[in-house]
C-alpha cells in the first residue's frame, strides 16, 4: 500500500449517495437505468451523458437483467457510478453461468492465487478474491510463500498450476518482493490461464488491430464495463488516461482506443497535464496520488473513472486511515457529469472482472458456450 498521507480533500464529504427511484429503460436488456434528478452537467453545452434513447443504443449487450440503482451526490451534478452495485450484479450473472456449466459438464472453474511475502494490503486483496470466488462457485487455490522465497519456488508453483487441469486461471499477486524478476514470473504463466491479462502476448494482442487477446486486464476491463453499463458513449470521445503502468494505465489506453476513443496518455513527465486533462470527455486516472486531480482540471460534463486507491490518515476511521482516489472527489463531483467513488467504484469491478475472466477461461478450455 502506498505510504499514508494527510489530506484535506475528503473523498466522501459531499457524496451522500442517494438511491434513485428509477424507471427501467428496457427491462429485458442489460441496461443500467438511472434517473436524472438534477440537470446534467452544470455548464456543458454538449453533455457527454447521452439521452435516454441513445442510452438504449449504447448499452452493453453482454449481460442480462441489470437493475442497478444509480446514485447521485447531493448538491452536485455528477452521477455517481456505483461500481459496487454493478460488480454485485455481474457476480450474480457469473454465478448463474457457473451453475449452468457445472450442471451441463460437471466442471467448476478454478482460480489459483500466488501470494509472496506478508504485505497486509496484498493479503487483504487475496482474501477478498477468495471470498468473491466462494460467492460465485469458483474453486480457489492459494499458495502463500514467504517474502524471502526464491524466484524458482514461485516458478515451480506456476508450473504446477499450469499443468493442473482443475485450474483455469492463475494470478500472481503484485507487487512481488524486490529481489524477484517480475517479468520472468509473469511470462511463466500459461497464456491460456493468464486471467490477469498481464502476459506480454495478451498485452501485445490487445495493442494490435485485428488481433484478440485471450484475456483483458481486469482493472481496465472493469473501467470500460462501467462506462458501457452506464450507457456512456466512448466512440469519438477525447479520452485521457493518467498513468501508463503495465497493469492499469497502458492497457486502459489501449482498450479506450479499441473502443474508438481518441486517447492521450498523461504521465509523470507530461508538461502542463492540467491543460491536456481539461480537454478530455473521459478521464481514467491511475496514478496513486491522493486527490491529485482537481475540479479546475475538469471540463464541465466530463466522465471520470478514478482507479487510484490511496490511504489517507483518518483518526476517526477504525483502521486509522481511509481510502481515497486520485481525484479530489468533492471538487470534481460539482463539475463532472459522472464519477466513480473510492471506495465502491473501480475496485469491486476489478474483482468481478477476474471472476469473469476465470469463467471465460474454463468455458474456452472445455469448449462450453
Ligand atoms: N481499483 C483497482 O482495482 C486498482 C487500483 N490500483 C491503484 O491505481 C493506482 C495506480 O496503480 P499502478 O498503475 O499500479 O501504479 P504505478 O505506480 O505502477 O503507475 C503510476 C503511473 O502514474 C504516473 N504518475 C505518477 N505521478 C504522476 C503525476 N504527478 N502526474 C501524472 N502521472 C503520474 C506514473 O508515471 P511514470 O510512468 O512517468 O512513472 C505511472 O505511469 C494506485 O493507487 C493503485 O493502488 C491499481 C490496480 C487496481
Ligand atoms: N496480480 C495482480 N492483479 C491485480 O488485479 C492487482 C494486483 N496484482 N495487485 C494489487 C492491485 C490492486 N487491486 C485491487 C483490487 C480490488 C480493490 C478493491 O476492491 N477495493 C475496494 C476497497 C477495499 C478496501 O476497503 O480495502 C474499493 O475500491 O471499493 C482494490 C485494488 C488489484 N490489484
Amino acid at each position: 500500500m502506498a505510504s499514508m498521507i494527510f489530506s484535506d480533500c475528503s473523498s466522501s464529504a459531499t457524496a451522500r449517495l442517494l438511491p434513485l427511484r428509477c424507471h427501467k429503460l428496457h427491462r429485458s436488456c442489460s441496461v443500467l437505468s438511472f434517473c436524472r434528478r438534477v440537470s446534467l452537467p452544470l455548464t456543458s453545452t454538449r453533455p457527454l451523458l447521452p439521452s435516454l434513447s441513445s442510452l438504449q443504443a449504447h448499452v452493453s449487450s453482454t449481460f442480462v437483467s441489470v437493475s442497478v440503482t444509480a446514485k447521485m451526490a447531493t448538491e452536485s451534478s455528477a452521477i455517481v457510478i456505483d461500481g459496487k452495485s454493478v460488480a454485485k450484479q455481474i457476480r450474480e450473472e457469473i454465478a448463474v453461468e457457473i451453475a449452468r456449466m457445472r450442471e451441463a459438464t460437471g466442471i467448476v472453474p478454478g482460480l489459483a492465487v500466488i501470494l509472496v511475502g506478508d504485505r497486509k494490503d496484498s493479503a487483504t486483496y487475496v482474501r477478498n478474491k477468495k471470498k468473491a470466488c466462494d460467492g460465485v462457485g469458483i474453486n480457489s487455490f492459494e499458495v502463500n510463500l514467504p517474502g524471502d522465497t526464491t524466484e524458482q519456488e514461485v516458478l515451480n508453483s506456476i508450473t504446477k498450476f499450469n499443468e493442473d487441469p482443475s485450474v483455469h486461471g492463475i494470478l500472481v499477486q503484485l507487487p512481488l518482493p524486490k529481489h524477484m524478476n517480475e517479468e520472468k514470473i509473469l511470462n511463466a504463466v500459461g497464456i491460456e490461464k493468464d486471467v490477469d491479462g498481464f502476459h506480454p502476448l495478451n498485452i501485445g494482442r490487445l495493442a494490435m488491430r485485428g488481433r484478440e487477446p485471450l484475456f483483458v486486464p481486469c482493472t481496465p476491463k472493469g473501467c470500460i464495463e462501467l462506462l458501457h453499463r452506464y450507457g456512456i458513449q466512448i466512440k469519438g470521445k477525447k479520452a485521457v488516461v493518467i498513468g501508463r503502468s503495465n497493469i492499469v494505465g497502458m492497457p486502459a489506453a489501449l482498450l479506450l482506443q479499441r473502443e474508438d476513443a481518441t486517447v492521450t496518455i498523461v504521465h509523470s513527465r507530461t508538461n502542463n497535464p492540467e491543460d491536456i486533462i481539461r480537454d478530455a470527455d473521459i478521464i481514467i486516472s491511475a496514478v496513486g496520488q491522493a486527490n491529485m486531480v482537481r475540479g479546475s482540471w475538469i471540463k464541465p460534463g466530463a466522465v471520470i473513472i478514478d482507479v487510484g486507491i490511496n490511504p489517507v490518515e483518518d483518526p476517526e476511521s477504525p483502521r486509522g486511515y481511509r481510502l481515497v482516489g486520485d481525484v479530489c472527489y468533492e471538487e470534481v463531483v460539482k463539475v463532472a457529469s459522472a464519477v466513480t467513488p473510492v471506495p465502491g467504484g473501480v475496485g469491486p469491478m476489478t474483482i468481478a472482472m477476474l471472476l469473469s475472466n476465470t469463467l471465460s477461461s474454463a468455458k474456452r478450455m472445455h469448449n462450453f458456450n
